[in-house]
């Protein structure tokens, strides 16, 4: 069968200009993400908040029930020419026959993906020790998930999505799956989009972050800017609440007298404030920025 292949170590792999409209309106209606050729995208969402859903339309799986989602201008639900184009690993790895052999797994794949990497397939093969020969059914919860991410990776497709493929993966070995990722992402460019709970471990990879809860994007932001909506200052009581006034407070914290307050938005004079005050500031991590995002209503 005659695939296109991609030029090994083209750095600027000739892909058609991707998914400008994608996103445009994918969750409730709102934008998700501005056009951009070239960005590794993680998608944050509390159980239920619609992650999956989101990403099964975009991939064309699943038509939404509201709004549309379109690959370069085109709708992407039974639009073959769009979603070839684009690769969704979902946590169930159901994208393998159990019946079948690893091997042929990869052969199936390779003739489905139009830029499919058998180098890229073969160096995941041997990273997660994956026996050509073994019958996908005698491999475990982990060793299926290793196998559907290194489909998801040698497919090389322009718009590459992974949905929680990590499941059943052990530390070590999401480790390395992370490492593939990047290394891959350096190689060839595209637009990856990750689905995680496990976001400490993954959070040096993003460039962007979208984070939805109950089915309504709550914000999208690349991740430097991100970090820099998140501070926490630490110190006396009064000089932190002097310092911390007018600022969004998502948490604080009492020990003794000393109070450590976590604020977020835009920050530019927060340093500065911190530093009149002689408080300690740190960084807030986006795991911590994530949980007060999307459980400030909790409590009410
Ligand atoms: N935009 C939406 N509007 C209404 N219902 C939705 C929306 N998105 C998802 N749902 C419904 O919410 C439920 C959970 O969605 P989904 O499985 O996509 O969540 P998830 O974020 O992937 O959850 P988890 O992290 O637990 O895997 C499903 O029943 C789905 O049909």
């Amino acid at each position: 069968m005659n695939r296109p292949r991609r030029i090994p170590h083209d750095p600027f792999p000739r892909y058609p200009e991707p998914h400008h409209a994608l996103w445009r309106r994918g969750c409730g209606g709102q934008a998700l993400a501005a056009p951009r050729r070239r960005r590794f995208c993680g998608l944050l969402g509390r159980n239920g908040s619609g992650k999956t859903t989101l990403l099964s339309a975009v991939a064309g799986l699943r038509r939404p029930d509201g709004g549309e989602v379109l690959v370069d201008g085109a709708p992407v639900f039974d639009n073959e020419a769009a979603t070839s184009q684009i690769c969704l690993i979902r946590e169930s790895g159901d994208m393998v026959d159990s019946t079948e052999t690893v091997g042929y797994a990869l052969e199936f794949a390779a003739d489905m993906r139009p830029y499919w990497s058998e180098a890229v397939a073969g160096n995941m093969l041997e990273k997660f020790r994956l026996d050509r020969k073994k019958r996908v059914s005698a491999l475990s919860r982990g060793q299926r998930s290793a196998l559907a991410s290194t489909l998801g990776l040698a497919a090389q497709a322009p718009l590459t999505i992974f949905d929680e493929a990590y499941l059943g993966m052990d530390a070590p070995t999401r480790y390395a799956f992370y490492d593939a990722l990047l290394a891959d992402y350096m190689d060839n460019p595209r637009l990856i989009v990750l689905s995680t709970h496990l976001i400490e471990e993954v959070a040096r990879l993003f460039s962007d972050i979208i984070i939805i809860d109950a089915g309504r994007l709550v914000l999208r932001e690349d991740a430097e800017t991100l970090q820099g909506r998140g501070a926490t200052l630490v110190g006396p009581r009064d000089a932190v609440d002097r310092a911390t006034a007018g600022l969004r407070v998502l948490s604080t914290r009492d020990l003794g007298p000393t109070r450590s307050v976590a604020v977020y938005g835009e920050l530019a004079d927060v340093g500065q404030r911190a530093r009149a005050e002689n408080l300690e500031m740190g960084t807030m991590p986006i795991q911590d920025i994530f949980v007060h995002l999307t459980s400030e209503g909790d409590q009410k």
